[in-house]
């Protein structure tokens, strides 16, 4: 049996693979390589260079591996990008979905675990956050996601299928033996961002408000590390094939940090005292952000190994500066 991994090219989903590969599970990667690298999979995982919402590809996938579940982490995840074209965000992310579980089903798949995202709580009133806090969210991402997560409810209610639903706080971080980590271009996440003016790939970096009611003025985040995020799934995994049955759960540390934290521990582990301006706030942003992870510590018996900001802020800083060594080398390549 094996394990289908859409978006298995990209940042998460790379970590899913190698974690996967570890257990000594089967995989299959779906991916159309739209943001993610194809150097990124590991080697002795199987590659489908497709679009997740066709019908032949899944057909294909289906009749040569005997899949057993779906880890479903393709999709479009940039939030300003969504507010500028919504149209792609509800292809690529609702009706690309719907299409996926719906070839699944009839291929005879029916477990299904899926990506979503803090993003469905808007700006939450409460910190932490728990998972039957009223949804709002502020961008068509994340609406996008809770049309998903509101149609996998429905498909489940008749039995058809068992899902688990893991709503991410801020992931970070990098495989702690460098064999992935995030490589997308033009990243706007704030520890990617930092990581990237501390290896000299940027000037320097804006801070987006100081004048939260928080201690330093700085919006909180729950940066949760990508290793413990994809060993989440693969505890899902393990449960669906026990338990058929479907829920939703956030994945966060239930404790958070701030702006300048996590700039200062760039700065401090990286040596490098890069430049900041301090900025207007961010349109949409939310002043704290913050799991409460009640759930998914009972649910699933999920011990997170790496539950420190300098180890994510390390772990991500190494990688960053393999990215440039790669980049190097592949110019000296071609010159
Ligand atoms: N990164 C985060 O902080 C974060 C937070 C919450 C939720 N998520 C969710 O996690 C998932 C993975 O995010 P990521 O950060 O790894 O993004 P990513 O862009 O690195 O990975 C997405 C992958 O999906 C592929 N893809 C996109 N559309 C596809 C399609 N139609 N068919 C086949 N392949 C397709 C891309 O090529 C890429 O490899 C997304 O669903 C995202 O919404 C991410
Ligand atoms: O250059 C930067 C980048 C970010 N920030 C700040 O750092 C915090 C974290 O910002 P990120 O862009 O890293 O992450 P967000 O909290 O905005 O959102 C992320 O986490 C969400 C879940 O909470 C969703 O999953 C969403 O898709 C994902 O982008 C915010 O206060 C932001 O204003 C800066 O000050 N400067």
């Amino acid at each position: 049996m094996a394990i289908l991994v859409t978006g298995g090219a990209g940042y998460i989903g790379s970590h899913m693979v190698w974690t996967l590969l570890d257990a000594g599970e089967d995989v299959v990667v779906l991916d159309n390589l739209c943001t993610g690298h194809e150097w990124a999979i590991a080697g002795q995982a199987h590659f489908v260079r497709g679009d997740i919402d066709d019908p032949a590809i899944i057909e294909r996938i289906t009749n040569a591996h005997d899949i057993e579940a779906v880890i479903h982490f393709a999709g479009s995840v940039v939030v300003p990008e969504s507010v500028a074209d919504p149209i792609k965000y509800y292809r690529n992310n609702t009706c690309a979905t719907l299409a996926l579980v719906d070839h699944c089903l009839k291929a005879g798949i029916n477990r299904l675990i899926f990506s979503s995202t803090a993003a469905l709580y808007g700006a939450p009133e409460e910190a932490p956050v728990a998972e039957d806090t009223p949804l709002a969210p502020l961008s068509p991402y994340g609406t996008s996601k809770l049309m998903i997560e509101q149609m996998l409810r429905d498909i489940a209610a008749t039995g058809a299928l068992h899902y688990v639903a893991l709503r991410y706080f801020n992931v970070a971080g990098a495989d702690p033996h460098q064999r992935t980590g995030q490589s997308t271009d033009g990243a706007t996440h704030l520890i990617k961002v930092a990581c990237e003016a501390a290896t000299g790939k940027r000037p320097g970096m804006s801070v987006f408000g100081t004048d939260y009611d928080t201690a330093d003025g700085t919006a909180l985040r729950d940066y949760i590390h990508v290793s413990d995020l994809v060993n989440a799934h693969y505890l899902a995994l393990q449960h669906l094939r026990i338990k058929p049955e479907s829920f939703t759960l956030n994945c966060g540390y239930g404790h958070g940090y701030s702006v300048y934290e996590v700039i200062d521990a760039v700065k401090r582990l990286s040596g490098n005292d890069f430049p900041i301006q301090l900025g207007q706030r961010r349109v949409g942003d939310s002043p704290r952000v913050i799991a409460d992870n009640t759930a998914i510590l009972e649910k699933l018996d999920w011990q997170p190994q790496y539950a420190d900001l300098d180890l994510i802020v390390q772990h991500a800083l190494d990688w960053e500066k393999h990215l440039a060594q790669r980049n190097m080398g592949a110019q000296e390549g071609v010159s």
